[in-house]
C-alpha cells in the first residue's frame, strides 16, 4: 500500500479514537493537528455537522483584495489544469474570493459552504486549511482525515497566512483546496510563496498609495482657497479645516463611504450626494491611481443646496398621512388640516392587501372599534390614517403611541387635553398596543372607555404586531374593547405591489427629485424578504438616494444586505419555506441555532437556505 494511503488510514483511525477517547487517541498524529482537534472539540464544533455563518458584506475594493488580485491571477495560470480551488479569506477567516480551476472541485466545495461570504474559522468548522492557519500562525496542510469535520474528509487544504509586514497582523489566508487523493507537498511551497507575494504587495501598495494620496491632497488643498477638501484611501483620511467646519464627523463618515463607492466606479470621479439633513453636496474628485488600481480619491466638497424638505417626523404637507403625532412632550391635537393632492398609499392588488383595505374602509364607515394586526413596519398605521382621511376629508386624526403611556401620574398622553381640544370628528389611532406596560394598558383602557362615551363623533383603531398575539402581555385585557380584527400582509407577500410601493416611498422621501429604480434594482428589491417591511424599504431607498441622488437607482446603490443570491422567482412552496425561516429568525431574535432547532432543520441546511433565499436577518 502506498505511503500516503497508509498515512491517511492511520490518521483516520486516530481521529476515530480521538473522538471516542480524547487526546490519548490522537497518538501518532502531528502535534499541530492534534492540538487543533482539541481546540475544535473544546469550541463545541459538531464534527458530524459543523456549521458556519454567512455574511454578504464583502468589500471587493479592500486593500487585501487589491494586493492579492494579481497574485491570484498568476497562481491560477501557474497551476494550469490541476483540479483545485484557490481561495482568499479576510482577517476573520471569511472567504472573500475563490478561483476554481476545476468546476467539479468547486461544486464539491460549494456543498460544504467553502464559498465567498462563509467563515472557515476553526471554532466553526474545526481543523481546516484556513481556521487552523489563524490559530497556528503558520502555513499548514490539512489532508483528508486530519480535518475535524466529517464533511471535509475528502479534501486536502493547504493554507498560508498573509502577514502584513508593517503591523505583523494576519490580514488573511491564502488557501489551495483539492481532493485529498490529488494533494501534493508542492502545494505547500506554492501557497507559501504566493502568500508572501501578497504581503509584499501590501507593503508596496501602502507606501506608494499613501504618498500619492498625500501629494495630491496637498496640491489640491493649496489651490482650493476656502473650499472643503477631503482625501480618502484605504487607511487614509484627511480633511482640511473648511471640511471639518462644514461636516460633522458622521457626515464625514458618510462622505468617506461614498468616496469608496466612487473609487470603485470607472465612469466619473464627481457626484452629488444628499446628507441625512438633506443638504445636497457636490463632490468633485480626483482619482489617485497606483499601478492599475485606484488607491484613493481627493475631493472638493461644496454644498449645492440647503435642506429642501422636513426631517422625518416633521408634520408638513409632504408627509403622509395627515395626522397629529402624539410626541414625547405632549399629545398634540392639530386642527385645520387641509388635504393635499397625493397618490393614495392604499394601492395594490395583492388579494390579502385588497381585503385589508376593504375591511379598514368598512370598519371606519361603520365606526366599529378595530385592531389592525401585522408585522412591524408593514404600514398598518399609514393605511388606517390614509383611508380615514380619504373617507372623511374634514375630520382629524390623533395618534397615540402605547409605548409612551407610562402611568396615571406620569403620562405623555393627556386625555382631558385631547378631548377638550376635540372640536369635530376625530380618529384616535393607538399604535402598538402590544407594547403597553401593565399601567399603560390600564390607561388605554380608561381612554377607550372615555372615547366610547364621548359626545363628538369618534373612531378608534389600535395597531399591534402579530408576533404578540399568542403572548400573555398586558394588552390582552384591551382586546375586549374592539369588535373587529384586520390583518395587514407583510411586504414580502406583496411582491406584485412592490413597484407601486417603491414609487410611493420615493415620492415621499424625495418629492422633488425624479428618481426611479432600474429594472435590475427592482429585481433586487422584489427578491429580498424585507423583515422590517416598508420601514426597511424606506431606509434602503434613502441609502440608495445618498449613493445616487438623481437619475436611475442601480442595484449596487441598494444596501449590501438586500442583494440576494436568489436567481429565480420563488415558487409558492419556496416562498412558504422562506417565510417560515424568516418567522423563526424573528421569533428567536436572529439566533440561527435556535431557529434551526425550531424548524427541525440541520444548521447547515438552514445556512444554505439563508444563502439561497438571501436572508440576512
Ligand atoms: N404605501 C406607502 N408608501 C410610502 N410609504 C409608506 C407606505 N406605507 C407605509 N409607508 C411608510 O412606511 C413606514 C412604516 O409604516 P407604518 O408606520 O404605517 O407601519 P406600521 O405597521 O404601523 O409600523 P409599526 O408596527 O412599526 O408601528 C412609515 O415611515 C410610513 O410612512
Amino acid at each position: 500500500m502506498p505511503n500516503a494511503t497508509n498515512r491517511m488510514l492511520r490518521t483516520a483511525a486516530a481521529r476515530a479514537d480521538f473522538l471516542e477517547s480524547g487526546r490519548s487517541g490522537a497518538a501518532g498524529v502531528p502535534d499541530i493537528v492534534a492540538a487543533s482537534w482539541e481546540r475544535s472539540q473544546a469550541a463545541g464544533v459538531d464534527h458530524s455537522q459543523p456549521c458556519t455563518d454567512f455574511s454578504d458584506e464583502i468589500d471587493s475594493g479592500s486593500l487585501l483584495m487589491r494586493c492579492a488580485r494579481p497574485v491570484l491571477r498568476q497562481l491560477g495560470t501557474d497551476v494550469g489544469d490541476t483540479p483545485m480551488v484557490i481561495a482568499l479569506t479576510d482577517s476573520r477567516a471569511r472567504v472573500i474570493q475563490r478561483i476554481d480551476t476545476s468546476g467539479a472541485v468547486g461544486r464539491l466545495l460549494d456543498r460544504v459552504n467553502f464559498a465567498p461570504g462563509f467563515r472557515y474559522s476553526e471554532d466553526s468548522m474545526g481543523t481546516n486549511g484556513v481556521g487552523t492557519v489563524f490559530e497556528a500562525g503558520q502555513p499548514i496542510s490539512v489532508v483528508g482525515p486530519e480535518h475535524f469535520a466529517e464533511n471535509l474528509q475528502t479534501f486536502a487544504c493547504t493554507g498560508a497566512p498573509i502577514i502584513d509586514p508593517v503591523t505583523r497582523r494576519i490580514e488573511g489566508v491564502l488557501d489551495i483546496s483539492t481532493l485529498s487523493t490529488g494533494w501534493s507537498p508542492l502545494m505547500h511551497t506554492l501557497v507559501k510563496a504566493a502568500a508572501k507575494d501578497i504581503a509584499r504587495n501590501l507593503l508596496l501598495d501602502r507606501s506608494q498609495s499613501q504618498q500619492a494620496i498625500f501629494d495630491t491632497y496637498i496640491q489640491i488643498d493649496a489651490k482650493a482657497g476656502r473650499q472643503a477638501v477631503l482625501a480618502f484611501g484605504d487607511s487614509v483620511f484627511m480633511a482640511n479645516a473648511a471640511a471639518q467646519a462644514l461636516f460633522s464627523s458622521a457626515e464625514q463618515q458618510l462622505l468617506r463611504d461614498h468616496a469608496i463607492f466612487m473609487m470603485g466606479r470607472r465612469d466619473k470621479a464627481s457626484d452629488t450626494i444628499a446628507l441625512p439633513d438633506d443638504r445636497l453636496v457636490t463632490l468633485r474628485g480626483t482619482r489617485i491611481v497606483v499601478g492599475s488600481e485606484v488607491a484613493g480619491l481627493v475631493v472638493i466638497a461644496e454644498i449645492a443646496s440647503a435642506p429642501r424638505f422636513g426631517l422625518p417626523g416633521d408634520f408638513d404637507e409632504h408627509v403622509l398621512p395627515q395626522i397629529a403625532i402624539a410626541g414625547h412632550s405632549s399629545s398634540r391635537v392639530v386642527g385645520d388640516l387641509t388635504r393635499q393632492q397625493h397618490q393614495s398609499v392604499a394601492v395594490g392588488s395583492t388579494p390579502a392587501w385588497v381585503r385589508a383595505c376593504e375591511q379598514v374602509r368598512q370598519v371606519l364607515t361603520e365606526n366599529q372599534p378595530a385592531v389592525v394586526i401585522g408585522e412591524s413596519g408593514s404600514g398598518k398605521f399609514t393605511l388606517v390614517a390614509e383611508i380615514f382621511h380619504d373617507a372623511f376629508p374634514d375630520a382629524r386624526s390623533v395618534s397615540i403611541d402605547a409605548c409612551q403611556i407610562v402611568d396615571e401620574g406620569d403620562t405623555d398622553v393627556d386625555l382631558d387635553t385631547m378631548l377638550a381640544g376635540q372640536a369635530g370628528p376625530t380618529l384616535f389611532i393607538i399604535r402598538n398596543i402590544d407594547q403597553a406596560s401593565t399601567e399603560g394598558a390600564e390607561q388605554i383602557s380608561n381612554i377607550l372607555r372615555a372615547l366610547a362615551e364621548h359626545e363628538e363623533p369618534t373612531w378608534c383603531v389600535a395597531t399591534l404586531s402579530d408576533s404578540s398575539l399568542d403572548s400573555d402581555l398586558p394588552f390582552q385585557m384591551l382586546l375586549s374593547h374592539f369588535e373587529v380584527a384586520i390583518t395587514v400582509p407583510p411586504l414580502r407577500l406583496r411582491t406584485d405591489d412592490l413597484p407601486q410601493i417603491v414609487a410611493s416611498v420615493l415620492r415621499q422621501i424625495a418629492p422633488e427629485r425624479r428618481v426611479r429604480l432600474s429594472p435590475a434594482a427592482m429585481r433586487v428589491v422584489s427578491r429580498y424578504s424585507w423583515p422590517r417591511n416598508v420601514t426597511q424599504l424606506t431606509e434602503a431607498l434613502q441609502h440608495a438616494l445618498r449613493q445616487r441622488p438623481v437619475g436611475e437607482i442601480q442595484e449596487q446603490d441598494l444596501p449590501g444586505y438586500c442583494q440576494t443570491t436568489v436567481s429565480h422567482n420563488l415558487t409558492p412552496l419556496e416562498q412558504a419555506e422562506r417565510d417560515a425561516i424568516v418567522a423563526a429568525l424573528r421569533e428567536f431574535d436572529g439566533n440561527r441555532v435556535a431557529a434551526a432547532a425550531h424548524l427541525g432543520m440541520a444548521r447547515s441546511s438552514l445556512y444554505r437556505k439563508l444563502r439561497t433565499y438571501g436572508i440576512t436577518a
